[in-house]
């Protein structure tokens, strides 16, 4: 099985015929090594040869301002795939480093690579001096350690050697997690970089705008949006006139820029190393790049999603949100972000019952339908399960026009063959809630009573029911032949024995303190809720040993987040494609027949309240 990530997992096959220029599969080059990188970093496993454009529109209408643009200069599809596999790859570091008596944190991630021209690499990776140097300066050990630029970004730089008519020995990387990280005003002017130097600037990502403004005289400026698979190249006197930088923006999600240079003089290398790698390790993406890695390599695939997957389209991720997000996920506890699939927004939305937990993260599947994700107990879990503001989690989700929710919970376990590590698929819920938290839309004199015999969405449930993992026991109702009972206690505080032992006797199966008012909210909003439970622990029915903690059920968690992960990935291709056939409908419409307030009773300021759930049912 060829290495995947989620996105490239949810890209169509060689097998799917719709798409009409699919990334081909590269033969399988090994990774690039070498002592100075923390870990081999793979190649690309797909061929770009088809998607690189290379007409580009020259742009020096403005004093001392020279600039060769591609737009693009790579397709955006694969851009962004290429975004991807960047981010998940390569080591990425968060450089602090001190100046004028305080410590300047880089905010934004980068990495480099790359030899000026005094040195080169030899075949065993030791550095050798450049024969082609003209300068009699001999070769003393770099304070720093020289990475050699890997086989991945060598290619890259290859084409757009090819564009430009000019050679490159660096190639330096910016990763803007999000739109709160950026780059001030500057100029790559450095003195090692020799007189006017062209330096090659590709975008991948998220658009960010680019601001340019004179040295001289800062009423002249020019501004441009970069849109992934764009490169502009800046030559002439533009770092010797202009300046640039990339502003703070608000909700955006990751880009990544990729500068190629040609440094001189060995202080280049010397002054990228200890910019842009610094002497900190690789913290967070190394991390994640290690779990995608191996989540790959252990890809089985569903062959009927591979081959339904819809044809990705070839144009720009929108900046802002303008399509309704069919697909919701909630992480619930040790699930707090969604790093599988590529941010394109960051929402804060507020309710007329207040915020959510956390802003909502919307990434896009390969094929363009917008995901949402929400932290249940905030990102950094601080909503208890009595606080959690469902309502608004709900409501903001509605109003995004989430017609499916997947919703994640750590439970514990009420049965010996429901072990921990195991995933719970529940059917009927026991509310051992203690009336706190409110659990209706429906207040101030607009009453309603739903049937809520069927907490989960029935079609939901048998998507969830249809996937299955290797090595991964999912207990449900095909696998139990029977009703699958969640109990939902209040918490904080775990159940007493006695309390557990008499919800093994009520028939529970499983038991957490966040499914309610949940999926009761859910159902009032017409959308289509289902759990996904992960068992974390026995509870306390056992024996004394086994005494639920919340360690316990964190470790448990992390070592079950890659299961999560490829649950998520098969379910969110069948709900994408559930979503042609009607997934998502089955509970539309259906409160009408729930409300018991006469309409002449119900107030103006109620019916605009409850028409954020539910638009139309006044209008
Ligand atoms: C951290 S242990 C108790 C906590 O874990 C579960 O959270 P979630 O359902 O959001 O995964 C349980 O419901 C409790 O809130
Ligand atoms: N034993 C337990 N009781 C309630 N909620 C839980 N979440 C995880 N384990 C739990
Ligand atoms: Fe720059």
């Amino acid at each position: 099985m060829s290495k995947r990530t989620l996105d490239a997992f949810l890209l169509p096959s060689k097998r799917c015929k719709r798409s009409s220029s699919p990334l081909l599969e590269q033969s399988s080059e090994s990774p690039s090594t070498h002592d100075s990188y923390p870990f081999p970093i793979s190649a690309l496993p797909f061929n770009l040869d088809a998607h690189i454009l290379p007409a580009s529109k020259r742009i020096n209408n403005l004093k001392d301002l020279d600039i060769l643009s591609f737009t693009p200069f790579i397709q955006r599809s694969a851009s962004h795939t290429l975004f991807e596999f960047l981010r998940n790859e390569l080591p990425w570091y968060r450089v602090e480093y001190p100046a004028h008596n305080r410590i300047v944190k880089t905010p934004r991630f980068t990495t480099v690579f790359g030899i000026d021209d005094t040195g080169i690499f030899a075949g065993d990776g030791s550095i050798v001096e450049n024969p082609r140097f003209y300068s009699t300066q001999i070769l003393k050990v770099y304070k720093c350690t020289p990475r050699p630029i890997p086989s991945c970004l060598l290619r890259l730089k290859r084409y757009v050697e090819k564009a430009t008519g000019e050679k490159f020995n660096f190639c330096l990387l910016n990763y803007y997690k999000d739109g709160d990280d950026s780059i001030s005003y500057h100029s790559d002017d450095e003195k090692f970089l020799g007189k006017n130097p062209c330096i090659a600037s590709l975008t991948l990502g998220e658009s960010r705008e680019f601001l340019m403004k004179h040295k001289g005289d800062s009423s002249v400026k020019w501004k441009t949006n970069l849109v992934s698979g764009d490169m502009i190249v800046m030559r002439g006197t533009t770092q010797a006139r202009w300046l640039h930088s990339i502003p703070k923006r608000k909700f955006a999600g990751g880009r990544i820029n990729i500068t190629f240079r040609k440094a001189i003089v060995r202080g280049g290398t010397e002054n990228y190393n200890q910019y842009n790698i610094g002497s900190g390790n690789c913290k967070v993406f190394k991390i994640m790049r290690k779990l995608i890695y191996s989540l790959s390599m252990e890809w089985k695939a569903d062959e009927d999603a591979m081959l339904n997957v819809l044809t990705p389209e070839e144009k720009p991720l929108p900046s802002h949100i303008i399509d309704t997000v069919p697909i919701a996920v909630i992480g619930g506890s040790g699930f707090y972000s969604f790093d599988a699939l590529t941010p394109v927004a960051k929402l804060e939305i507020s309710t007329p019952w207040g915020s959510p937990s956390s802003p909502i993260t919307i990434a896009k599947t390969a094929s363009g339908t917008p995901i949402a994700f929400l932290a249940r107990h905030g990102p950094g879990h601080t909503f208890s399960p009595s606080t959690v503001p469902y309502r608004e989690n709900i409501a903001a989700l509605k109003s995004l026009g989430v017609k499916i929710i997947l919703a994640f919970s750590a439970v514990g376990s009420l049965q010996e063959e429901i072990s921990p590590g195991d995933f719970v698929v529940p059917t009927q819920v026991i509310d051992r809630t203690k009336g706190i938290r409110p659990s209706s839309f429906f207040e101030d004199g607009l009453i309603s009573h739903v049937s809520f015999a069927d907490p989960f969405c029935s079609d939901v449930e048998e998507v969830i029911d249809s996937v299955r993992v290797d090595g991964l026991k999912i207990h449900s109702k095909k696998t139990l032949g029977r009703e699958v009972t969640l109990i939902c206690m209040e918490g904080p505080a775990f159940s007493t024995r006695a309390e557990s032992n008499l919800y093994r006797s009520w028939g529970g199966d499983a038991i957490n303190m966040s499914c309610l008012p949940e999926s009761k909210l859910a159902l009032e909003a017409e959308i289509s809720y289902g759990m996904i439970c992960m068992a974390t622990d026995y509870d306390c029915w056992r024996d004394s040993e086994d005494i639920v903690t919340v360690d316990e059920v964190t470790a448990v968690m992390t070592g079950n987040v890659m299961n999560a992960m490829k649950i998520l990935a098969l379910l969110l291709a069948k709900c994408e494609r559930g979503l042609t056939k009607g997934l998502g409908e089955k509970r539309k419409g259906q409160m009408k027949f729930s409300i018991a307030t006469k309409s002449d009773f119900i107030s103006k300021a109620a019916k605009e309240k409850i028409a954020f759930i539910l638009p139309g049912y006044w209008s």
